[in-house]
Order: structure tokens, then C-alpha cells, then sequence
């Protein structure tokens, strides 16, 4: 693929709560080694957003591309495989740290992809952990360190696409951009990788995003 071939696409994507409209007819993006930011007020809809693009939610009107072929002619595992996402609040983890990031490879969704422990460690160490992190007990990690091993996991994974929803927001600012520097690493080495971010941090925004996406509400 060539850089800058879409990825992923969204056409005419609205959402409604009950009666109240959130966002209608959003058209977006995204294409090889872009890191597009959705931006916008708390309660806009970024989350369900990412949750549609993702096929966690039905889409209520529009359709959602991958590779020029609509989400809801993929099985929707293969689909979920290829555009992951990390939501806001990470789903709570058992065993060790190394058990969780080994977890999906038995998944049958995954069969083929083979766990890399090795590669496990050099991600974490990137994100400033040593490798006794991998022995620590998952169910009690810190806000931030729950988050760094949900990226690490989705990373392992090698989807085509990433889904972030404020995936940095606990992790101090240090951490935050060594996060940034490995996900700018995964776009460049893999052959046709994009990624899609929600954040709050105008900063972060900033120097992080290739293009931002501003998602307005149409009111009630
Ligand atoms: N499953 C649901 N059922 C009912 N309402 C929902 C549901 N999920 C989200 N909402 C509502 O939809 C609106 C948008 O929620 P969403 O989490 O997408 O906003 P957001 O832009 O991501 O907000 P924030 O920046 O605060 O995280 C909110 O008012 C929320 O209460």
C-alpha cells in the first residue's frame, strides 16, 4: 500500500441517545501512517465515535470502510481484529502482566499471530518498565500502568488500525510522549498501519496528530 492509501473511511456516520442527537453526517479518514485526532467538547460523542468506526456499536445511518469494503460485509471478528480499539476505561485484567499480553493469542481470531514475549519486554521498556513488570499482578496495576499494558497488548496484536480513546490521559507527560514515540515507531514499521486518537490534551494534539478531526454536536 502506498502511504497516504485509505484505510479506513467513514461516510454520513450520525448518532442519536434516545431523542438527542449527538453527531450527524461525520465524514472521515484515514489512510497509511496517519495519526488522525478527533477532537471536541466533553459528552460530543467522540467515545461512541470510536465505538461505531470500531463495530462496537451498531451504526445507526452511514457505513464504515476497511480496505474499500464496508464493515458490515466483514465478519465482524475479523473486523474488530483489524480496527482495534483501547476505550477509555481499560477492561479489568487477571494474572500477571505477561499472562495478559499472551491472553488473545489463543484467541481464535488471532490463530496465525504468534506471541512474542520478547517484544513484549522491548515495548515496556520503551515505556520506561524493566522487565520484572511482566511478573506483576495485572488486577492491581496503576491507572497509568493499566494503561501503557493496554497499548502494549494492542500493539502485540498488530492491527491494522488503532482505536485511542484518551489512551495516554493517566500517564504522566513524560510517559505520554514515550508512548507517542512507540506508537510513531509501530506506524512506520509495519506495511500499512493508521491510527486514530481521542484526547482532550490540545498539546498533545498538537505535536502528535498528522490531521485533527473537530466533532461538534447538533444539539437536542
Ligand atoms: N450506552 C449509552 N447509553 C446512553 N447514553 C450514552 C451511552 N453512551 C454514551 N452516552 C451518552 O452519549 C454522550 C456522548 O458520550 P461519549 O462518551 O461518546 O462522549 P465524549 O465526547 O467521548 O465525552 P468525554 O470527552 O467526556 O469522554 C454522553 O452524553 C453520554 O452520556
Amino acid at each position: 500500500m502506498e502511504a497516504g492509501e485509505v484505510l479506513l473511511s467513514a461516510r454520513g456516520l450520525s448518532r442519536a441517545v434516545g431523542s438527542r442527537r449527538l453527531w450527524q453526517d461525520v465524514e472521515l479518514a484515514v489512510g497509511v501512517g496517519e495519526r488522525l485526532g478527533i477532537s471536541g467538547p466533553s459528552g460530543v460523542g467522540k467515545s461512541l465515535l470510536l465505538r461505531a468506526l470500531a463495530g462496537l456499536d451498531a451504526l445507526q445511518s452511514g457505513e464504515v470502510w476497511l480496505r474499500g469494503k464496508s464493515q458490515s460485509s466483514w465478519p465482524m471478528p475479523q473486523f474488530r481484529a483489524e480496527v482495534m480499539s483501547l476505550l477509555q476505561r481499560p477492561a479489568p485484567a487477571s494474572g500477571t502482566v505477561g499472562a495478559h499480553l499472551a491472553e488473545p493469542f489463543g484467541f481464535k481470531v488471532h490463530a496465525g499471530k504468534r506471541h512474542q514475549p520478547e517484544e513484549a519486554a522491548r515495548l515496556l521498556n520503551q515505556l520506561g518498565r524493566p522487565p520484572t513488570f511482566l511478573d506483576q499482578d495485572a488486577a492491581h496495576l496503576s491507572g497509568g500502568e493499566a494503561q501503557l499494558v493496554a497499548l502494549v497488548r494492542a500493539l502485540l496484536l498488530s492491527p491494522t488500525v488503532l482505536l485511542l480513546d484518551e489512551a495516554t490521559s493517566a500517564l504522566d507527560a513524560d510517559t505520554a510522549e514515550r508512548a507517542e514515540s512507540v506508537l510513531r515507531a509501530w506506524l512506520a514499521d509495519g506495511p500499512a498501519r493508521a491510527l486514530i486518537f481521542v484526547s482532550h490534551d490540545r498539546a498533545q494534539q498538537a505535536r502528535f496528530a498528522t490531521r485533527v478531526h473537530s466533532l461538534s454536536g447538533v444539539g437536542a
